[in-house]
């Protein structure tokens, strides 16, 4: 959707070239920075700050202390021994200091020359001539008391070509002219709000944090953030909030297509089913019906732990889609899980008169064309694929539901955009969401307000949880043994091999290297591999061998993370489980435990482990709840790490921090229900500010 033009230039759109000293050049780094307006210099914070309050005496320096400091030169002299260098001496009557600077120009030699006074800032450090500052700060002064500043000195995030000293004077504008025009950076946020957070206002907070009191140097010290910085990152995560809850307000204003289902065919479709619906199933199943027999579209998640039985729920609403003359697409992260979504949809709607169709990057030419065929003259009713469904070449007949599994993989953006996608004649499609990754509450909070929740809180009965043992790697031989031991028994194990993951190739290596070395110690077992970088045909035959017990151990890359479902295999064991994050280590485990026999991990680490990494492990061990889990990880690793960066289309945030501003989280939802009632109009405002028009949110 092209973005909406500003309809009315007010002072905060003004470029930075209006200001002093910044022209085309500058203006063109800073744009790296994100700051194209006067505006984005307010919101531009320090990363940090200086005491030049005080000028600190010679004779009271210690190693460490960075301090400004004031003395006239006594000489100043090439040094060769080491590295070359310059070193200036200066004294202020009761003690002295090197100055040492590695480049030296011929006009810092004319500019230093005995009996000059200058200012310094910079840290103290021991050099072999005593104390000395390296490359400090400094400025030529005829009275030390200039030297002096009044509020603490910011030091700002910079690139390249845009110098501390030029950041810090176009802030100094830009304060200026916001702060004394009133209405050019306005407060939104309400006076009540305010006062029982006890935040202050927008002006002072950014005041503050352009230019703190020294009164606060103290606090800024000890990491604390201020007021002022809370207040801002309250402001964003609000926004953020509020883009989501607009944007499903927004969804639900389309039409969409009732989808309903009669009786006598869900009947038929549970009855051929080899179980019943847990209680849970039926409850998520019925809100799911529920929502998709309205005429406005459905956005909700459903959450459930591994092995829950998410699947046979997505399929329910499918078949109330099929029933009402609409298609279903279906899209999982990986192929291998798609392929085994695939499976299960083809057999359980095997005796309906439709097309279950598969479709993925890898599918070209005729089939390719066919399938797109299929899709768009209506005779496929279900297709199940990766994120190549939703590539522009893919036209649907009538498309009423969208099932997106595991889409915490996906990211939130990408979530949005795919609401885009799929609409016909006007109708949008019904969206269904499944993730078995549980998020901690608070992290949902910015993940999924767009959404209602469902939670399948049950396991299918009979199952047990997967005890779970963490093992040196001084011990393989023995966890070696334990395999052939267990596939003497006629069951099946998987062997999972982690590397660090952004290297797919070298995950591949290890787990193909791992399988030779399996196949020459265990010459009985029949030993299957399996990674992300085979074709899809390969991975699919080899999946399928394992799924027919052709296959008694499958060595596997973390491709096998989710969805795959073999319930005789009940022993895993994963390599390296301290470089994994512990949702993922509980999603991998998942693959076991999913039959009613007793099932085992084996955590096989690298010792020695870390004391967190001591703890980690042992949560695995004691608990078999992804919620429980997820919350542990939380706590031990941080959001920034939980939410994972290996994952794409996670909220970036200006200034909030969630690690550093979590327990903010908390009290967002309130204070977002607040605004939608009392002060709607101040919504898009601050969604204007902090997410910027062009962006997916508010788009729908
Ligand atoms: N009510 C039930 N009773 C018994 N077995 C069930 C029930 N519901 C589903 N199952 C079976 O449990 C297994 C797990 O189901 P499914 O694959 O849907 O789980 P899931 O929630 O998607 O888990 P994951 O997130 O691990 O993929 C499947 O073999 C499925 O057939």
């Amino acid at each position: 959707m092209p973005t909406e033009p500003h309809q009315h230039p007010d002072p905060r759109s003004l470029p930075v070239t209006t200001l002093n000293g910044i022209g085309a050049q500058s203006a063109a780094r800073l744009e790296k920075l994100g700051i194209r307006h006067v505006q984005d210099l307010l919101f531009h914070l320090p990363l940090r700050y200086q005491d030049r309050s005080r000028i600190t005496p010679l004779n009271q320096l210690l190693p460490g202390m960075t301090v400004l400091v004031c003395g006239r030169v006594e000489f100043t002299d090439q040094i060769q021994r080491g590295r070359n260098s310059v070193i200036c001496r200066i004294a202020d009557g009761g003690g002295e200091l090197s100055l040492r600077f590695f480049h030296f120009s011929v006009q810092q030699s004319q500019q230093l020359k005995p009996g000059v006074q200058i200012g310094c800032f910079g840290e103290i450090r021991y050099g072999f001539a005593g104390l000395e500052m390296v490359h400090p700060e400094y400025r030529l002064v005829d009275d030390p008391t200039q030297l002096i500043e009044q509020t603490l000195t910011p030091v700002y995030p910079l690139t390249e070509g845009v110098s501390q000293s030029a950041i810090r004077k176009a802030a100094r504008q830009a304060l200026s002219l916001c702060l004394h025009s009133r209405d050019a950076i306005k407060d939104w946020l309400p006076a009540e709000l305010l006062q029982s957070r006890d935040y202050p206002s927008l002006q002072d907070a950014l005041h503050t944090l352009h230019s703190p009191p020294p009164q606060l140097s103290a606090q800024i010290l000890s990491g604390t953030p201020l007021p002022a910085l809370r207040r801002l990152a309250f402001e964003e995560f609000l926004a953020h909030h509020l883009a989501l809850l607009q944007g499903k307000q927004a969804y639900k204003q389309w039409p969409a297509p009732a989808l309903s289902l009669d009786g006598q065919t869900k009947q038929a479709f549970l009855a051929a089913l080899p179980f019943r619906l847990t209680a849970a199933q039926q409850r998520v199943a019925a809100e799911i019906e529920a929502d998709c027999r309205q005429n406005r579209p459905m956005l909700r998640l459903v959450q459930g732990d591994v092995g829950s039985g998410k699947t046979v729920v997505a399929a329910l609403a499918a078949l109330a889609a099929l029933a009402s003359g609409y298609q279903t697409a279906i899209m999982a992260p990986t192929e291998l899980l798609s392929e085994q979504h695939f499976r299960n949809f083809t057999h359980w709607f095997a005796d309906l008169p439709t097309r279950v169709l598969f479709l993925s990057g890898q599918l070209k030419g005729k089939t390719r064309q066919q399938t797109l065929q299929a899709l768009a003259d209506g005779s496929a009713g279900i297709v199940i694929g990766t994120h190549a469904l939703f590539q522009d070449s893919v036209h649907f007949h009538k498309l009423g539901l969208i099932v997106i599994d595991e889409q915490h993989r996906f990211g939130v953006h990408q979530r949005l955009a795919l609401r885009e996608k799929g609409q016909t004649g006007g109708l949008r499609p019904h969206q269904l969401i499944m993730t078995a990754t549980p998020i901690p509450r608070t992290l949902a909070m910015l993940q999924y307000s767009d959404l209602d929740i469902s939670v399948i809180d049950e396991l299918p009965p009979g199952r047990k949880p997967v005890a779970t043992s963490a093992i040196s790697s001084e011990r393989r031989a023995d966890v070696i043994g334990r395999i052939e031991h267990w596939v003497a028994q006629q069951r099946q194990a998987y062997w999972v091999c982690t590397l660090i993951e952004e290297s797919e190739v070298l995950q591949c290596e290890a787990a193909e290297k791992t399988a030779a070395a399996l196949r020459q110690a265990l010459p009985k077992v029949r030993i299957g591999l399996v990674h992300g970088r085979m074709k899809s045909a390969e991975k699919d035959a080899v999946m399928q061998a394992f799924k027919n017990r052709e296959c008694d151990l499958l060595v596997a890359t973390t491709v096998i993370e989710v969805g795959v479902d073999v319930p005789n295999a009940g022993l895993m064991v994963i390599e390296n489980p301290e470089r994994l994050g512990l949702s993922q280590l509980h999603q991998l485990r998942g693959r076991v435990g999913r039959g009613n026999q007793d099932s085992y991990c084996l955590l096989l680490y690298q010792a020695p482990l870390s004391q967190t990494g001591k703890q980690r492990l042992a949560i695995l061990k004691q608990s078999n709840d992804g919620f429980v889990i997820a919350e542990k990880d939380l706590e031990l690793r941080g959001p920034g790490e939980v939410m994972g960066t290996r994952q794409t289309g996670q909220i970036q945030f200006k200034i909030a921090d969630l690690e550093r501003d979590r327990e903010l989280l908390e009290s967002i939802p309130a204070a977002a229900q607040t605004i939608v009632q009392h002060h709607p109009e101040i919504i898009q405002p601050l969604i204007d500010r902090w997410i910027g028009r062009s962006r997916h949110y508010a788009e729908v």
